[in-house]
């Protein structure tokens, strides 16, 4: 973007310049120094020194939206270095798109997409991050062609409410209420729950509606502050508010969370995640979906050749599931993000209208 001649760069999104494709291997190397354990480390300290190294959690991942020149950006992330670096390890996913669908060849794509930042742009209104009739149509060709699932943070019904194909698996709440796609038998109200393959968390559910009234009781005074009732999980977004309250809304979650120590924390963009402690994630929700279409296992084997999951997402929480992808030896993580990340993803797009693309050359190659 360009604002008198200066680049507006949201920090969060920190732009530099795109490198392009000239990466050989399939999948691509690792991130150097195994930086994924680094990940794994995303539950947020609830331990001692608590209250700085949440904040510290939050400004880390959530910097500040600055008015930079193209120049300054790059020193700010390090230079063209850094990022062609990065690049070399996680490719965009269209230069490489050929590789990617060479490895696919002779096994059963099966599609995941995240919601957030993957279909829809990151906006500041979590109620108003819809998607565009071009991203559906890209999405309805895929699900057409192969199977597909919406693996989102969101609760399942609002990101179906965002995306209305009932052909599409969904799992919701970070993948703990996982639906088939809707039937004509299956959309008859009673029928409904039939479709409903998986629900881990169901006990927890009279504690997550008492923690969001005491979340909302907390928070509502915060301007900006929004609590988000994803059903099996919570969300506290502070995107809208003054950064020098962000201490005020991690005290506050604090404070609720003492009361249940059967939740826990982690953290998204720019939004406090409460969940059950159940071992339970997106990249289970992965794992899951593959073993009912048939590709349970290590090795994915199962029907045809065996599968070739293509995962993409933005989000820390979509590592989860990159890491089962590593650990399977199988398919495609792609992460979404215009600058340099510790990811476990193998390729990167840099936002959603290249998701968009990949999406649809996916389906021009499979009628091809
Ligand atoms: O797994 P996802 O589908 O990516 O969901 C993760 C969270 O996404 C939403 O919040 C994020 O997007 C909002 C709209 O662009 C943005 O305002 C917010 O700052 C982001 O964190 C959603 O509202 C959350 O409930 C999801 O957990």
């Amino acid at each position: 973007m360009t604002k008198q001649g200066l680049v507006v760069v949201p920090a969060e999104d920190v732009v530099v310049a795109a490198a392009g494709g000239r990466h050989l291997s399939f999948p691509p190397p690792r991130t150097a120094g195994d930086s994924w354990r680094k990940l794994a480390a995303q539950q947020i300290d609830l331990g001692a020194a608590v209250m700085g190294s949440w904040l510290d959690s939050m400004k880390a991942s959530s910097p500040r939206h600055r008015l930079m020149a193209p120049a300054v950006a790059a020193a700010v992330v390090g230079g063209d270095a850094e990022h062609d670096e990065w690049m070399e390890k996680h490719p965009s996913a269209l230069d490489r798109f050929e590789a990617v669908a060479a490895a696919a060849k002779g096994k059963r794509i099966i599609v995941f997409l995240d919601y957030d930042g993957t279909l829809s742009p990151i906006v500041e209104d979590p109620d108003r991050a819809v998607m565009t009739d071009e991203m559906r149509d890209a999405v309805r060709g895929v699900a057409a062609r192969f199977p597909t699932a919406i693996v989102s943070g969101r609760c399942r019904d609002k990101v179906f409410s965002f995306v209305r194909l009932a052909e599409l698996y969904y799992a919701g709440s970070h993948g703990m209420d996982i639906q088939g796609p809707i039937t004509k038998v299956t959309a008859e109200a009673e029928a409904e729950e039939e479709s409903v393959l998986c629900q881990p968390a169901r006990e927890f559910l009279p504690m997550i509606g008492e923690a969001y009234a005491a979340l909302v009781a907390k928070v509502g005074d915060i301007p900006g502050a929004k609590v988000e009732n994803n059903k099996f999980c919570l969300s506290v977004h502070f995107r809208c508010v003054d950064e020098k309250r962000w201490g005020a809304v991690a005290e506050q979650v604090r404070e609720v969370l003492r009361d249940y120590p059967r939740l826990r924390l982690t953290q998204g963009r720019k939004v406090l995640e409460i969940r059950p402690t159940i071992k339970w994630d997106k990249g289970q929700a992965l794992e899951f979906l593959l073993g009912a279409l048939g590709f349970s296992g290590e090795d994915g084997a199962g029907q045809d050749g065996g599968a070739f999951p293509i995962y993409i997402g933005d989000d820390r929480t979509d590592e989860d599931a990159f890491r089962v992808l590593r650990a399977r030896a199988q398919g495609a993580g792609i992460l979404v993000s215009r600058f340099p990340k510790d990811t476990c993803a193998s390729f990167s797009l840099r936002d959603p209208a290249e998701v968009k693309e990949f999406l649809r050359k996916l389906v021009t190659c499979s009628s091809t």
